[in-house]
């Protein structure tokens, strides 16, 4: 392979890896980034999610509540219309069981006296000696004259000892001094359930807090952190400050795990919802969307690169067949004008470009010469040499004569046996016999022993002939091969080793011979 063809098939191979590189890079980078939106759409939507289960959360725990307040409500009206000394307890107590049998939140109702001593409940079972003064929501409303409900921390119930949260509203004397407090308690496990039912992912959580960050309910579940605080926790040290609502990437303050969080502090109650999607579940399809496209790039990667490297084998062999084949016609082209002994043009081309070098004798005006060489006694040397020898003779002879071919339009051939021509385009007469002289001189000077020529040497004889525009006889392949023949066999017949030009016989019958 040749260095242009090397260089040509390195182009091709640099321009298809350069587009098998585009192309990947191509594919790469809409991949990349089609993997990077999707990779925010994932966040964006578990944002969205976990904004509506905050809202939903809110929406049902806040109805939780007014339902079970909105009992409170007449409990309370009831209890100060009456008092609480003439109070009808069994139909009171009928009333709140029909109430507690209604409302699936409600763990149970109680109404305590300004000691905090239990007077009715829904289930109609005082247990002796109960007291409840010692409770916060008690205190609360025996200390505040505060007419609105009250929310307490989640409490162990004594009656139960279910985890409940406790919804109290103050009951006022007719002098408004304060005469006990009428109690609802919600479940926790009711609201636990609810959360329960949302299908979301085991590491999702859902968080019921007080505005403190007191934990009322918690999904998952964790008995040990009802009733702690998360008020070091991001959502309440940094976020709730600022804003009532939003949306959050953190880590979570109870397990530590990462997750989308979406809060929303209640208006009418001081709780707030909190809802986490898990990161790890967020980022799950996205993970494994992003192991197919590596999968999926590196396969087409490969595959592009084999195909690439097939194709530039196929164009590498078809490239080199090709250069093949145009040096074989090169080769054959020059085989079929040069003669295979002497390297000179052959008989062929010689035909091919005598008439074309006369038209343009006729054309430019200018002269063509040529020298016909003939090897003396050559048969004499074949016959004392050998016939490899002789061929060697003609080589040597044709070495001469291709050395005096000087100019690139000069042409030395070999016309058949141990006969030579040179054309010598623009040559006159005696430049031309100068040249046959120098020939004759030069083969002579190669002093190549011959026993059978007088001289001892191998010699040759030259006839000369010009091809002038004046002269149209000249001016015919044919007629300009015959003088130079005729000149020939004047230097032969003149004794051999010499140059002669042809002189035509009309004008003085003289030829002239150096
Ligand atoms: N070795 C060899 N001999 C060749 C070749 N072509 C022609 N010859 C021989 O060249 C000889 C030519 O001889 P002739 O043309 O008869 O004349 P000559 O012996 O050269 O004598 P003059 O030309 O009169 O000096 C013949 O014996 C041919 O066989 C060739 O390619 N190789």
């Amino acid at each position: 392979m040749d260095r242009t063809q090397t260089l040509h098939i390195d182009r091709l191979r640099n321009l298809t890896y350069g587009l098998v590189c585009f192309g990947l890079i191509v594919v790469l980078a809409l991949e990349g980034w089609q993997l990077y939106q999707s990779y925010r759409q994932a966040f964006f939507q578990a944002r969205q999610a976990a904004t509506n289960l905050t809202r939903a959360t809110e929406a049902h725990v806040r109805d939780a509540i007014r339902q079970a307040d909105t009992l409170l409500v007449g409990v309370v009206e009831r209890s100060e219309w009456e008092g609480l000394e003439r109070l009808n307890s069994s139909r009171m107590q009928t009333f709140l069981k029909r109430q507690v049998g209604v409302l699936p939140q409600l763990h149970g109702l109680f109404i305590y006296d300004r000691n905090g001593r239990w007077l009715v409940t829904d289930s109609g079972q005082i247990p002796a000696n109960a007291n409840n003064a010692d409770r916060e929501y008690f205190m609360y409303h025996r200390e505040h004259d505060d007419p609105g409900v009250h929310i307490g921390r989640v409490i162990t119930s004594r009656s139960t000892g279910e985890l409940v949260i406790p919804v109290s509203r103050r009951i006022n004397a007719a002098d408004g001094s304060f005469a006990g407090v009428a109690l609802a308690t919600l479940k926790v496990a009711y609201f636990n359930d609810f959360y329960a039912q949302f299908r979301v992912s085991k590491e999702d959580a859902f968080t019921l807090t007080y505005y403190d960050g007191t934990i009322l309910v918690r999904r998952p579940f964790v008995p040990d952190v009802i009733g702690t605080s998360i008020a070091q926790g991001q959502i309440f040290k940094d976020l709730l400050p600022l804003q009532d609502a939003g949306t959050a990437l953190i880590e979570s303050s109870i397990d530590g795990k990462e997750r989308m969080y979406s809060f929303q502090r209640f208006g009418d109650f001081p709780l707030v919802a909190i809802s986490g999607i898990s990161a790890e579940a967020i980022r799950l399809p996205w993970w494994r969307q992003l192991i197919v496209a590596v999968v999926v790039l590196i396969l087409i990667g490969l595959s592009t690169a084999a195909f690439a490297r097939v194709l530039l084998q196929q164009i590498s062999r078809s490239e080199l067949a090709d250069r093949e084949l145009r040096n074989a016609h090169k080769a054959l082209r020059k085989f079929s004008l040069e003669d295979a002994l002497t390297g000179l043009a052959n008989r062929r081309r010689l035909d091919d470009v005598l008439p074309q070098e006369l038209g343009r004798v006729r054309r430019t005006r200018a002269p063509l010469g040529v020298i016909m060489l003939d090897i003396d006694y050559f048969k004499l040397y074949n016959d004392r040499y050998g016939h490899v020898a002789g061929d060697a003779a003609i080589q040597a002879v044709a070495g001469v004569l291709a050395s005096y071919a000087r100019r690139a339009e000069d042409l030395p051939a070999r016309y058949g046996g141990e006969e030579m021509m040179l054309l010598l385009p623009g040559a006159n007469e005696a430049n031309s016999l100068e040249i046959a002289q120098g020939v004759r001189q030069a083969v002579f000077d190669l002093a190549r022993e011959h026993q059978g020529s007088p001289l001892g040497i191998v010699t040759v004889s030259l006839g000369v002939a010009v091809a002038y525009p004046h002269q149209a006889e000249n001016n015919d392949v044919a007629a300009l091969i015959k003088q130079a023949d005729t000149a020939l066999y004047q230097a032969k017949s003149q004794g051999r080793n010499q140059a002669c030009a042809y002189q035509a016989p009309d004008v003085t019958g003289a030829r002239r011979s150096t």
